[in-house]
């Protein structure tokens, strides 16, 4: 299996199978939303977006990246999250890079979310699906964020069936410009915790695929190994 590691502007073509990482923190908060209930997480585009849905909606759950803001439920931290109830609700989630990046890549037919709380539930849907190519969208600073990087790389290697140790990719993430930042509360809508919760290996079982539905939404649902995503 191939492995391509791209930044959202290096993204030329449309990828076969798309890996889109962020570790800090889009995807680790999403899959702590599935994991508190959520039913899906659709993927908005701008903040207008995100508000345009929460008015036709008001029963959807907003959530944003940087401060609180007017219209928005909740903030990007998983651990602010994580006690919140959401069962069965809808999530709109909008980042500054995380859901950027796998809006970029919408067309393509299998797009994997990803972070180091899913990583083995994402490279075992990789080896079930065997494609000859993978593109590993790493979606912050450019392509260069070392958290995304690092974990890209390390799923890449599980889903090539290597035996790899995580310490160092665990330890590349720790060390990364975005964990200094919430840990030295720069980023806003962030608790120290985040970093911690960032990096806890494979807390969930369950990968996360994310399609353009029926309404035109880009929607992220969790995905079991039992489940098929469509392709
Ligand atoms: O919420 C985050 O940590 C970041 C914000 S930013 O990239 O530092 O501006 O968003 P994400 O899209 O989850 O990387
Ligand atoms: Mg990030």
């Amino acid at each position: 299996m191939k492995a391509r590691f791209l930044g959202i502007a290096e993204l030329t073509d449309v990828p076969d199978v798309a890996v889109v990482v962020d570790v800090m923190r889009a995807y680790t908060v999403a899959a702590w939303a599935f994991a508190r209930g959520a039913g899906r997480v659709v993927l908005a585009r701008s903040l207008k977006d995100a508000l345009a849905l929460k008015a036709g909606h008001p029963d959807w759950v907003t959530l944003k990246d940087g401060s609180p803001a007017p219209g928005f439920d909740l903030v990007n931290s998983p651990a602010l999250l994580r006690d919140t109830d959401l069962s069965g609700r809808t999530v709109v989630q909008k980042t500054t890079a995380g859901t950027v990046g796998a809006l970029a890549v919408k067309d393509a037919p299998l797009v994997l979310c990803a972070s180091f709380v899913v990583a083995e539930a994402t490279a075992g849907l990789l080896r079930a699906r065997a494609p000859r190519e993978v593109t590993y969208v790493v979606t912050g600073e450019g392509g260069r964020a070392e958290e995304d990087l690092a974990c890209a790389e390390y799923i890449a290697g599980l889903a090539g069936g290597d035996a790899v140790d995580a310490d160092p990719y665990l330890r590349r993430a720790a060390a990364s410009r975005s964990a200094a930042e919430l840990t030295q509360g720069v980023r806003e809508g962030s608790t120290p915790e985040d970093v911690a919760l960032c990096l806890e290996l494979d807390r969930f079982p369950f990968a996360m695929a994310a399609a353009v539905e029926g309404d035109s939404l880009m929607v992220l649902r969790q995905v079991t190994r039992t489940d098929s995503p469509s392709a």
